[in-house]
């Protein structure tokens, strides 16, 4: 018998029973909500040329590049797919949706955010799109995210875009959003609680992402890593499985994004699925994979006189690619187009996609490795990373800058390698 998965039928043609209860579950409103009933201000604000008020919604301007990163991956996928349905699914004041029209020419945008004080706010913003036809190209409406998502599913009615841009962590809404999405749609994911991402409480990383996560020098890499892998399991559940497009993450909140695409099947590279190892004594990391699982070594206990082993490993999370070359390529072509290159916060957007570019190479392992931490092994000044980086080239390994850490490489140079290479280059000072 032939398995039917829903997103193959056309859409349902019965209509939902109209729920009792549009929130059964009190959504999680960010202390600075204003209150019911509350009379909003006006605040306007411009972003990218665009003019818009937040009115009293919660609005991060730090957020500025993630929305410019989600625009543009948005842009590409309409044209190489020739649609673009988009479920802002947590908008705030609307200003996702109304970029997602208005630049990336999105043919409809669902903007929804569970406080319907916001109503005004995003109404203003999402009436200065201008209409095409007769065709009204966006609704708003004030659920929990989770029946959005779940609504439209059951109706066969899929998004070629959903973002879900929420506080603390994604992990509740993977499910929905991926029943939700067509194949080869795209998930934009968040997670803000940097405090678990960045590896400070393993209990609550695995509560949300099945992972096992403590704290180590390359954290922040792994907050995307346990983000990418929480949708992974969550998507192989449902026979799936999830390409990461772009990892991003933003040391303002700190915040952790990344863009998955949605594809039909397991994930053919089960490789990509497993564990990270990182050993406190010598600073040797390495990925392993599930048969390796059993009998994991340090190269270091060898030469351990104590024994006493000090690997500690972390997973399961995704160890393949943080970035699809090609798509990111695109999207600084496209960037480079709009002439938006060179103005982002922090670094700017067009460094931002080349250091993407260069740490997407598939030759180079999970994880980077500070300058800081070489140092002090090797008991030197750190060393500069222009000189550091083409000394690692010309021993013949691969090494990019992160853009997670400024004083950082990545790269499949051992960390003894590097510590020799430190010691040495501060000799020929
Ligand atoms: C981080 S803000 C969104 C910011 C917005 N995407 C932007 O770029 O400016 C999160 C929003 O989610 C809304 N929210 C919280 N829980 C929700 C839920 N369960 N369903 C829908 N919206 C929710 C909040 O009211 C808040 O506006």
């Amino acid at each position: 018998m032939t398995f039917l998965s829903p997103k193959t039928l056309s859409p349902s043609p019965f209509p939902l029973l109209p729920l009792k209860n549009p929130n059964p579950k009190p959504p999680h409103f960010h202390p600075h909500s204003p209150a019911p009933n509350t009379v909003c201000q006006t605040e306007y604000r411009t972003e990218r040329g665009i003019e818009f008020d937040i009115g009293e919604s919660f609005f991060r301007q730090e957020s500025a590049t993630a929305r410019d990163l989600g625009v543009l991956a948005a842009s590409l996928h309409r044209k190489f797919n020739g649609s673009l349905r988009v479920l802002d699914a947590m908008c705030g004041c609307g200003i996702r949706s109304l970029r997602y029209l208005a630049e990336a020419e999105a043919d409809f945008v669902l903007a929804n955010d569970a406080n319907d004080n916001y109503r005004r706010v995003i109404l203003s913003n999402m009436r200065r799109v201008p209409r095409v036809g007769e065709e009204k190209r966006w609704t708003v409406t004030h659920f929990d995210a989770d029946r959005v998502m779940t609504e439209y599913y059951l109706h066969r009615d899929y998004f070629d875009l959903i973002d879900v841009d929420s506080f603390g962590s994604d992990s509740s809404y993977f499910r929905p959003a991926l029943n939700a999405l067509k194949w080869g749609g795209l998930l934009y994911v968040t997670s803000t609680d940097g405090y678990t991402s960045g590896g400070n409480r393993p209990y609550h990383s695995v509560a949300s992402y099945g992972a096992y996560v403590c704290r180590v020098p390359y954290s922040n890499e792994v907050g995307l890593r346990m983000l990418i892998g929480g949708v992974v399991r969550e998507a192989s559940v449902l026979g799936y499985h999830v390409t990461p497009l772009f990892s991003y993450y933003s040391f303002h909140g700190p915040v952790f994004r990344v863009m998955l695409r949605l594809n039909h099947g397991m994930l053919p590279e089960k490789r990509h699925y497993g564990f990270i190892g990182y050993c406190r004594r010598c600073g040797h990391s390495q990925a392993f994979s599930w048969d390796e699982l059993g009998g994991i070594d340090c190269p270091c206990d060898k030469s351990n006189v104590s024994g006493s082993g000090s690997l500690v490993v972390l997973g399961p999370l995704w160890t393949g690619p943080l970035h699809t070359t090609t798509y990111i390529t695109e999207m600084l072509n496209l960037a480079e187009q709009w002439g938006w290159i060179s103005s982002g916060m922090g670094l700017d957007l067009e460094k931002l996609l080349k250091r993407m570019i260069d740490e997407s190479d598939p030759e180079l392992p999970p994880g980077y490795i500070n300058l800081d931490e070489v140092a002090k092994r090797a008991k030197v000044n750190s060393p500069p990373m222009k000189t550091m980086m083409s000394s690692i080239h010309e021993e013949g390994y691969v090494a990019s800058r992160s853009h997670i850490a400024s004083n950082a490489v990545k790269t499949n140079c051992p960390m003894a390698e590097c510590v020799r290479i430190a010691k040495e280059l501060n000799g020929a000072e």
